[in-house]
């Protein structure tokens, strides 16, 4: 997709042939209006990072391609199928991070994999074969016995991402999953998530980190107070300049003289 502000282009049909079509999304908490009208197309086999300001309406876009959140108005299809005319059937298709509260943490890493894998109707011996080769992937294989609970912020994240991958979907939402890994475990990941792009998959990340987007993303959205204000591959929407810098250009927001007379490095208890 060129760069292309949908917004409230309802009447623009969704594209049958894109992982993710999303037109005139829209949901509302309370008097907040959290996503305002946001369409999108995710191409097959694309690497797409999602970014934007906190509460800019990223996580809640997400969760509800997914199937997890209903939205209000608006039309999400994944592969060309509606998510919320068969929400099960698009679950299947689609791998989601879940966050570190949503887990049964009283399993051990092997067992919670084993677990999400026969969840998708795997069956255990295949499930089991698989939770081991991730558990390698991502450098888990001497915590497999140990229980999840007991794991650090950096393993946790790991085992979210791993259970997400077990069935091998055909798409994977994944929202920051880099956050507090560790560089090799995170170089890792990033290997299967470009090789599984590579052979079709399509990998949508949702991250506050412009480098990484930049580094590894083939497209980017940018989304502002509920909606897209840029979306295209990463050329067209950094348009010759630093990603950061056009992400701050187009969503705005930094103070001129941003400074706190009050904070003057402990120079008043001196
Ligand atoms: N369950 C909820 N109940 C009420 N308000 C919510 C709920 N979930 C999200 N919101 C609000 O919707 C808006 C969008 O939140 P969302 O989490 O989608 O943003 P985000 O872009 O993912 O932000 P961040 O980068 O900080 O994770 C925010 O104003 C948030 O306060």
């Amino acid at each position: 997709m060129s760069i292309d502000n949908m917004q409230g282009n309802v009447a623009f049909p969704p594209n049958p042939h894109a992982a993710v079509s999303i037109r005139g999304l829209f949901k509302r908490f309370g008097n907040n209006i959290a996503v305002n009208g946001l369409s999108l197309d995710i191409p097959v086999g694309s690497f797409y990072g999602l970014v934007g300001p906190n509460g800019a309406g990223k996580t809640t876009t997400l969760n509800m391609v997914t199937g997890l959140l209903t939205p209000d108005a608006g039309l999400a299809m994944i592969l060309g199928a509606d998510v919320w005319r068969n929400v099960n059937a698009a679950k299947r298709i689609i791998g989601v991070m879940p966050q570190p509260d949503q887990i049964f943490d009283r399993l051990t890493g092997l067992q919670l994999l084993v677990y999400a894998g026969m969840l998708r109707g795997m069956k255990r011996t295949e499930a089991t074969a698989r939770a081991r080769d991730l558990l390698a992937a991502f450098d888990l294989n001497a915590a497999a016995g140990t229980m999840v609970t007991d794991y650090s912020a950096g393993m946790t994240k790991k085992i979210c991402l791993a259970s997400a991958m077990i069935h091998s979907p055909r798409i994977l939402v994944l929202d920051e999953p880099f956050e507090s890994v560790d560089p090799v475990s995170s170089a890792n990941l990033k290997d299967i998530l470009i090789e599984y792009a590579r052979t079709g998959g399509t990998v949508i990340i949702s991250s506050h980190v412009m480098a990484l987007v930049e580094k590894m993303c083939t497209h980017v959205a940018v989304v502002n107070n509920g909606q897209v204000c840029a979306a295209g591959t990463i050329d067209q929407v950094a348009q010759g300049e630093d990603l950061e810098d056009r992400f701050l250009q187009l969503v705005g927001g930094r103070h001129e003289a941003a400074h706190l007379s009050w904070l003057d490095g402990g120079k008043a208890l001196a």
